[in-house]
């Protein structure tokens, strides 16, 4: 049975990620990169579709954990009645492997540990060849099913029974043992050992040198800096594809249907990161985003696609998993997201404010990358109307929503402004006057003037926290009557014990069953929202709330259940942490 969901915490390679338990347990782990099928997939179900346990034997008295300084490296710190053990978890980045790497330290007294390596490939299904190896002058265990090999090294290799490897043993204090997993393709030799001591010392120092550039001027600095690490982790070093979150199926609502694979580059996700990347200073990551999206988008225009793999693949057909139980029984576990096909006219207003935001930070426009940009806007221009799914992928009929519109209004008035202000080429007319009549169109369907809000889709009363997103984007100031009615109706309707909803799912809106929690961005958005209204004592004061729901190691999932105090949804979310950061800048 796996743990409530904030207590786990993150380590990852820039490759893939890993969660590993308050209790040692490393229960998930997909190899070689986050789209991968898992090895250790007891998350979605139990210890038998694979786990790495590295815990004290005994009952643990108290357990508590940090990751070093400005690292993304974890360290748990176990007390039982005999003594203190120190887990440290670490993927060593920039070596073109995939590695982690688990040293336990007895600090004090000794601790009998329990070491157990159960490695199930496939998503938990596949039972791998297990067998011992000599390979460079040590014993090693390794691990084959299909194309995939993982080999475990440690001064102290478990034993095979019963599809675990298993081991018990003790250590004092001073005694220190480090055990490493390395994935490689199963048709190639087990790999050389690393030099541990090494390979640490170097992730410390590059995520140190990378997390010291965060900004001190914010309130919640230490919290910025990690939520900018968390979204490092997301960021694929090879491409500069940037996930969502490194999971998929944690639920939205326990039990329910609502579980979706986030494993994948969402155009949106991914400019929102960097929107917030480069608010925080951090420039260079725009360019290699750029040079990913210029890749994954290239082709006809009219084939863009809302999401794409790591790579810019894409094809992530969706699909169940029947085999796993789900966590906390949320079925169906769900691999791939239908959501590829959806038509989401949001998604270039984000990515025109991220690129633009670059072009501000002196990113120079490429031929190749202002093409894009204007064959994307000339694409849009013939098809800005339609109805869509809009920004929540709702998976009922397609409407006109406002906050797509907002974003189609976006799209020509950041184009607009790349020719009038950066000298660019385009057709300045044609998008002054689309961005003008989406404008008017906003403002006379998507307003309620009765209510004094603006609503969630042309057809209705009801709200939609993306509305906040209104002033943040500049299509109104912040005290215009018409955003202060909406930030009040927004407040009033979607309000769960002080956090947002996205929008009341009993409209049947969303063509789901269930319910589900408030979505955290929103709620950091309503931060950025009541700041831009000059309500600065509001938002701090939910501003310091919010950060007061991240977990002991500072990460938020997607939603969290504030009647049960736990967090739900995938975890940890790109969307959350980069809409913190969003509002500790709009705090600034
Ligand atoms: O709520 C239904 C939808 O949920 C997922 O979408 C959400 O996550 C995306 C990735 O973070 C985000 O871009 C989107 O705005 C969120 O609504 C899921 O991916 C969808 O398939 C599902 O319909």
């Amino acid at each position: 049975m796996a743990l409530p969901i904030e207590d786990y915490a993150l380590i990852g390679d820039r490759g893939t990620a890993a969660l590993v338990g308050k209790d040692g347990s490393i229960d998930w782990l997909c190899l070689p990169r986050f789209d991968s099928p898992a090895c250790f997939a007891a998350l979605l179900g139990t210890e038998e579709h694979g786990r790495w346990l590295l815990a004290p034997a005994d009952e643990v008295v108290s357990t508590s954990r940090r990751y070093v300084d400005g690292t993304a490296l974890l360290e748990t710190t176990f007390t039982t009645s005999t003594g203190e053990v120190v887990l440290l978890d670490v993927m060593p980045t920039n070596d073109s492997r995939a590695d982690v790497v688990r040293r336990l330290t007895c600090t004090r007294g000794s601790v009998r540990i329990r070491h157990d390596w159960v490695v199930r490939t496939d998503y938990g299904r596949v039972r791998p060849w297990v067998s011992r190896e000599r390979a460079h002058g040590h014993e090693v265990v390794v691990a084959v099913a299909g194309p995939d090999k993982f080999v475990l090294r440690g001064p102290r290799l478990p034993h095979g029974h019963g599809g675990h490897h298993s081991d018990e043993f003790d250590l004092s204090e001073g005694d220190e043992l480090t055990f490493s997993t390395t994935w490689v393709q199963s048709w190639r030799d087990v790999p050389e050992p690393m030099g541990f001591d090494e390979r640490i010392d170097a992730t410390t120092d590059q995520q140190r040198a990378w997390s010291a550039r965060s900004p001190e001027d914010v309130p919640h600095a230490d919290q910025v800096r990690r939520s900018l690490l968390t979204l490092l982790l997301m960021t694929h070093a090879e491409t500069g594809g940037i996930v969502a979150a490194p999971t998929t199926s944690l639920p939205e609502d326990f039990g329910g249907e609502r579980n979706w694979d986030y494993r994948f580059c969402w155009l949106r996700d991914a400019a929102l990161t960097l929107e917030s990347l480069l608010g925080a200073g951090y420039d260079e990551e725009a360019l290699e985003w750029r040079r990913w999206l210029l890749r994954a988008v290239a082709g006809d225009p009219a084939d863009l696609q809302i999401m794409y793999t790591v790579d810019g693949g894409r094809q992530l057909p969706e699909l169940e998993l029947p085999h796993l139980p789900g966590y906390a029984g949320s079925t169906p576990v769900r691999i791939g997201n239908g959501a590829v096909s959806q038509r989401q006219n949001d998604v270039l207003g984000e990515v025109m404010i991220a690129l633009e935001l670059a072009r501000e930070a002196g990113l120079t426009e490429t031929r190749n990358s202002w093409s894009l940009q204007r064959a994307l806007v000339d694409e849009l221009a013939e098809h800005w109307d339609e109805p869509d799914n809009g920004l929540w992928e709702i998976r009922g009929p397609q409407r006109h929503f406002t906050h797509s519109r907002l974003m189609v209004w976006v799209a020509f008035d950041r184009g607009v402004k790349a020719i009038e202000e950066h000298g660019l080429e385009g057709p300045l007319e044609r998008w002054r006057d689309l961005r003008d009549r989406v404008r008017e169109e906003i403002l006379d369907k998507g307003y309620d003037v009765e209510r004094g809000t603006f609503t969630q889709h042309y057809d209705t009363s009801e709200v939609d926290a993306a509305l906040l997103n209104i002033p943040l984007v500049g299509f109104l100031p912040g005290d215009d009557p018409r955003v202060l009615g909406t930030i009040d109706a927004v407040m009033a309707d979607l309000d769960a014990d002080g956090l947002l909803l996205r929008y009341r799912t009993e409209t049947g809106v969303d063509g789901l069953s269930g319910d589900e929690h408030p979505f955290l961005a929103c709620s950091f958005w309503l931060v950025s929202a009541l700041a831009a209204a000059g309500r600065r004592d509001e938002a701090g004061a939910l501003m310091d709330r919010l950060c007061g729901l991240t977990n002991d190691v500072g990460l938020l999932s997607e939603e969290y259940d504030a009647d049960h105090g736990r967090m739900a949804g995938n975890f940890p979310q790109a969307f959350s942490h980069l809409a913190l950061v969003q509002a500790a800048l709009a705090l600034r």
